[in-house]
C-alpha cells in the first residue's frame, strides 16, 4: 500500500541489498591491482584509520577498540556518544572487511538521527576509500519492518493488503473496540458508571456514559494496549495480573478485554500498528533456519540512544546480535549499546524505561565491559555547573523515593589536549542567564532583543528556542510574524536571520483530523460521539465557549432542534447550537468538494492552514475521483488520518537530517523532546513554570466520579511494576502515586536534556504572568516558576539578570 514507502525506504533496500556492482567490491582501490598503487593506498588507508582512532577521546576509544562481544557505553550529554559510535562503526567495517554478506547494523531512535549517523559513517568510509556497503543504519522499527516484510508468511505482515495505523483515542479502531467491550460487559460497565459516588439522576448517568465511551475507555485502551504489546504481554497475562491486584473496577480485566477486541479488529481489517512490526520480525526470527541466516549476515549491532528502547526492541536486537553458532548463549552477543539513562524522556508515553539500559550496563560492568564517559566538550563550564547542580538538586528532592530520577553522575569538562576543537567554549554573556520577565509577551520581547544583539556580533551562530509544548512554539512563531501585535520591539524578519519553525508542519497535522471530525458530524449529526468531537474542535478553535459537552452530546436531538416544550437553552448553549446548525446546513447547500474549504473558513484557519486544507481537499478528490459523495470522502479522509502523517505545505522534517535544525545564522523553534541529540550555540528556554515542569498528573473534574486517579495511569504503573518484578504489585492508590513520581522525574530529565543542548549561552526564564492553558495564551495569570529556576537563582545569584543587562548586551 502507499504508506509503506515511509518505512521500507529506498535507503534500507539499498543498504541491505546493494546493487550487483557494489557487492563484494569493498575497497574502492581494488581496481588498481598494480602493487605499487596498492601499497600506496594501503598506507593512505592506514593513515586514515590512525587519524580516526586518534580523533577519539577517552571513552570513545573503548568503542573504537571494540573487537567483539558485549560493550555498554554510558555517557553524559555532549560526551560524544553519536560521534564516537559513527567512528567506531567505520573502524569495525574497515577492520573486519564487512560487506553486503556480513554487515554491521546500526540502530537509533529517530530517522533524523539515523540519517545523521549514516552520513558520518559514510564520510569516514570515504576517507578510508571504502565502499559504503558493509553497514546498515536504521531505526528499530525500520529494521523490524524490513525483516518482517522479507518473510511475509512467517511474520503475518502482508504489505500488499495491509495498512499501517497509528491509533489515537478518537481513532475508529479504538472506538470500535470500546463499543464491543461495552456490549459484552454490561456489569463491569455499570460498575464504572456508578463510580465511587453513586448518583441516580438520569442526566448524570448519560453524562458518565458519554465520558466513559469517548474518553476514559479509549484512553485506557490506547495506553494499556501499547504498553502491554510492546512489552510482549498478552491479554491473558493482563487478566492474570489483574487477579493479583484487588480492585473493584477490575481495571486490568477491562484492559485485557479491550486488548482482545483490538487485536481481533486489527486482524479482521488488515491493519498493522508499530508494535506489530516488531512482533512480526520476532515471529520471523523464531524460525531456526531464518534466524541463523540473519545472524550470519549480521556481524554486530551498534545501538545509539539505548535508554529509549522497549523490552521487545531489546529482544530483537539481542537475537540479531547473537553469534549464529551460539543461539542460547547471551554472552556471545556482538552488541554495543550506547546511551545515557539521565536522558530517558520517553518512558511516560512509551514502554521504554531507563531501567533496561541500566541493567545492561550492570551486566557489562560485571564482565568488565562497561565504559563510562563523564567528560563532555559541548557546553561552557558554567552551563555544565548548572546542569550538574540541577541533577543533584532533583535527586536530593526525591531522596525518600525508592528510585532516583537521575543516575548520580557529574559532567566534567574535557582535558586541554582533547581532539575537539573549541571544546567547552568561552561563555557568551554570563554563560547561563536566568530571567523572570513580567509576562509571556515581555519574554518574547527579551528573547528577540537578545538574539538580535548576539546576531550582530556573531552572525554565524546557531540559535534555538526550546519549548515544552507545541502551542508555546506557535505563540513564539506568531510573535515573530506579527511583532507589533505582541508588543515586540525588534522585528527579526527585517534582518538576515533565518527563522526555522520546526513544528509548523507538525502543528498543522491537526487539519485532517479536525476536518474529519466536522465532516463526520455533518454526515451523522445525531451521533453523540460525532457531535461531542465536533463541539470539542469548535471550542479548541475558539469558535464556541468551552463547557461540559457531555451533557449536550448525550441528547443530540434535544440540543440541535429544541422543541417549544424544551427547557430554554443558556446563551452559551444557544451559540453552540447555531454554529452546529449552520454547518449541517452547508452539507445540503454546497457541493461535496467545497465542504473542506468551507469548514476551514468556519474554523477561521490562518493563511498557511487554509493552504494546507486546500491541499488536503485536492488529495481527497484525487483519491475519490468519480465518486463525489460525502461517504467516499469520509472513507479517504479517515484513511489519511489513521494511517499517515499528512504532509502540510511545509518541509517534512522527518526526512531531513539534523543539520537543518542547527544551521548557522538560524533561529530554530523546536520542542525540548525533539531537541534531544542536537546542540546550538545559544539556547533559549522560556516559560519554565511549575505547572509544566515538573507538572502534575491531573484528574479532569468530569472524570472524578471514578475517583481521584486516572485509569490509564494506574494500569500503566501496575504493568510497569509487574515487568520490573516489584515484590508487591501496587494497588490503585500506590500505583497513582508511582505514576505521579514517574511523570515528575521525567519532566526534570527533559529539562536537563534541554539545558545540555547549549554551547555558549543558556538563557532560561519563567514569566510571572503566563496562561494556565496555552490554548488561550492571552488569558494570563500568576504562575509559579519551575522550582529548578528558583533553586538556580539562589545557587547562581550572579546569573540572575535584570532587564537593563539584557538591553546592554
Ligand atoms: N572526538 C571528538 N572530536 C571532536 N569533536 C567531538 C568529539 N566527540 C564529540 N565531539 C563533538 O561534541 C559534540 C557532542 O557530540 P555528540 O553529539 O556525539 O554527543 P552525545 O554524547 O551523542 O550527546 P547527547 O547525548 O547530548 O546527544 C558534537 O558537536 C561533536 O561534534
Amino acid at each position: 500500500m502507499i504508506y509503506w514507502a515511509r518505512f521500507v525506504t529506498k535507503d534500507t533496500e539499498d543498504q541491505l541489498n546493494p546493487s550487483p556492482d557494489s557487492r563484494g567490491d569493498l575497497w574502492d582501490s581494488s581496481h588498481t591491482p598494480d602493487s605499487e598503487i596498492a601499497e600506496t593506498s594501503r598506507r593512505e588507508r592506514q593513515k586514515a584509520l590512525d587519524s580516526i582512532e586518534s580523533s577519539l577521546r577517552p571513552g570513545q576509544d573503548a568503542m573504537g577498540k571494540w573487537k567483539g562481544g558485549r560493550l555498554a557505553v554510558s555517557a553524559v550529554p555532549g560526551a560524544g556518544k553519536s560521534t564516537g559510535m559513527a567512528a567506531a562503526a567505520a573502524l569495525a567495517i574497515a577492520r573486519h572487511q564487512l560487506n553486503p554478506q556480513r554487515q554491521l547494523i546500526v540502530v537509533t531512535f529517530t530517522r533524523a538521527a539515523a540519517s545523521n549517523i549514516r552520513a558520518k559513517i559514510r564520510q569516514h568510509l570515504n576517507n578510508l576509500s571504502i565502499s559504503p556497503v558493509g553497514f546498515v543504519v536504521n531505526t528499530l522499527h525500520g529494521l523490524a519492518l524490513y525483516i518482517a516484510t522479507n518473510h511475509p508468511a512467517l511474520s503475518g505482515l502482508d504489505l500488499e493488503n495491509a495498512t499501517l495505523v497509528v491509533p489515537t483515542s478518537s481513532h475508529r479502531l479504538i472506538r470500535a473496540c470500546v463499543e464491543q467491550w461495552i456490549t459484552h460487559n454490561p456489569r463491569l460497565y455499570e460498575t464504572l458508571i456508578e463510580g465511587c459516588q453513586f448518583d441516580s439522576e438520569e442526566t448524570e448517568r448519560w453524562r458518565r456514559r458519554s465520558v466513559l465511551r469517548t474518553e476514559v475507555l479509549p484512553e485506557l485502551a490506547l495506553k494499556v494496549i501499547h504498553e502491554a504489546k510492546s512489552s510482549g504481554l498478552t491479554p491473558d497475562q493482563l487478566r492474570r495480573l489483574g487477579e493479583k491486584i484487588p480492585d473493584d473496577y477490575q481495571i486490568m480485566n477491562i484492559a485485557a478485554g479491550l486488548y482482545d477486541n483490538y487485536q481481533e479488529l486489527l486482524q479482521k481489517q488488515q491493519l498493522i500498528d508499530y508494535d506489530e512490526m516488531i512482533l512480526g520480525a520476532l515471529r520471523v526470527l523464531e524460525n531456526p533456519q531464518i534466524r541463523q541466516s540473519w545472524q550470519q549476515r549480521v556481524f554486530a549491532v551498534f545501538e545509539d540512544e539505548a535508554q529509549d528502547s522497549t523490552p521487545l526492541q531489546n529482544q530483537l536486537i539481542e537475537i540479531l546480535a547473537q553469534d549464529s553458532g551460539n543461539n542460547s548463549d547471551l554472552a556471545n552477543l556482538n552488541l554495543v549499546r550506547v546511551g545515557d539513562s539521565n536522558q530517558a524522556i520517553n518512558s511516560t508515553f512509551t514502554p521504554a524505561d531507563p531501567v533496561y539500559f541500566r541493567q545492561f550496563c550492570e551486566n557489562c560492568e560485571a564482565l568488565g565491559r562497561l565504559a563510562t564517559m563523564d567528560r563532555a566538550g559541548r557546553s561552557n563550564q558554567i552551563i555544565i555547573k548548572a546542569a550538574n547542580f540541577v541533577l543533584k538538586w532533583v535527586n536530593d528532592k526525591f531522596s525518600e523515593f525508592p528510585e532516583l530520577p537521575f543516575r548520580a553522575q557529574d559532567i566534567r569538562p574535557v582535558d586541554p589536549d582533547d581532539p575537539q576543537k573549541n571544546a567547552n567554549p568561552e561563555p557568551h554573556g554570563q554563560g547561563v542567564e536566568i530571567y523572570q520577565p513580567e509576562s509571556i509577551y515581555d519574554t518574547v520581547n527579551l528573547i528577540f532583543k537578545r538574539i538580535f544583539s548576539i546576531f550582530q556580533q556573531h552572525p554565524e551562530g546557531s540559535f534555538a528556542i526550546l519549548v515544552r509544548e507545541n502551542r508555546q512554539g506557535e505563540f513564539i512563531a506568531k510573535a515573530l510574524r506579527q511583532p507589533q501585535e505582541y508588543e515586540v520591539e525588534v522585528n527579526l524578519s527585517d534582518y538576515p536571520i533565518t527563522i526555522f519553525d520546526a513544528y509548523e508542519s507538525a502543528r498543522q497535522s491537526h487539519i485532517p483530523r479536525e476536518m474529519l471530525q466536522l465532516l463526520q458530524f455533518i454526515h451523522r449529526p445525531h451521533s453523540p460521539n460525532y457531535l461531542k468531537a465536533a463541539l470539542k474542535v469548535l471550542s479548541d478553535r475558539h469558535r464556541i465557549p468551552n463547557q461540559d459537552f457531555n451533557i449536550l452530546a448525550a441528547q443530540p436531538e434535544q440540543f440541535l432542534y429544541p422543541g417549544p416544550l424544551s427547557p430554554p437553552q443558556s446563551e452559551n448553549v444557544s451559540r453552540c447550537r447555531q454554529l452546529c446548525c449552520s454547518l449541517i446546513k452547508a452539507r445540503f447547500e454546497l457541493p461535496v468538494y467545497e465542504l473542506i474549504s468551507f469548514l476551514a473558513l468556519a474554523l477561521q484557519y490562518e493563511k498557511s492552514e487554509l493552504a494546507s486544507a486546500d491541499k488536503l481537499a485536492t488529495r481527497i478528490s484525487q483519491h475519490t475521483a468519480g465518486n463525489q459523495t460525502l461517504s467516499a470522502m469520509l472513507t479517504t479522509l479517515d484513511e489519511i488520518v489513521s494511517s499517515e502523517k499528512f504532509d502540510t505545505i511545509e518541509t517534512d522534517e522527518e526526512n531531513s537530517d539534523d543539520s537543518i535544525f542547527t544551521r548557522p545564522g538560524q533561529v530554530t523553534i523546536i520542542t525540548m523532546h525533539k531537541a534531544k541529540g542536537l546542540d546550538w550555540d545559544y539556547v533559549f528556554l522560556p516559560f519554565l513554570h511549575e505547572k509544566n515542569i515538573p507538572g502534575n498528573l491531573r484528574v479532569n473534574p468530569q472524570k472524578r466520579f471514578l475517583g481521584d486517579f486516572t485509569l490509564p495511569e494506574v494500569a500503566r504503573a501496575q504493568i510497569r511494576a509487574y515487568l520490573h518484578n516489584y515484590q508487591q504489585l501496587p494497588d490503585i492508590t500506590t500505583a497513582w502515586e508511582q505514576a505521579k513520581y514517574l511523570k515528575n522525574a521525567e519532566e526534570y530529565r527533559l529539562l536537563y536534556v534541554a539545558m545540555t543542548r547549549a554551547k555558549r549561552l543558556l538563557w532560561m526564564s519563567a514569566a510571572q504572568l503566563a496562561p494556565y492553558s496555552w490554548r488561550k495564551p492571552e488569558n494570563q495569570q500568576k504562575q509559579a516558576p519551575c522550582p529548578v529556576v528558583t533553586a538556580l537563582k539562589t545557587e547562581f545569584p550572579h546569573n540572575f539578570i535584570s532587564r537593563s543587562y539584557n538591553e546592554d548586551n
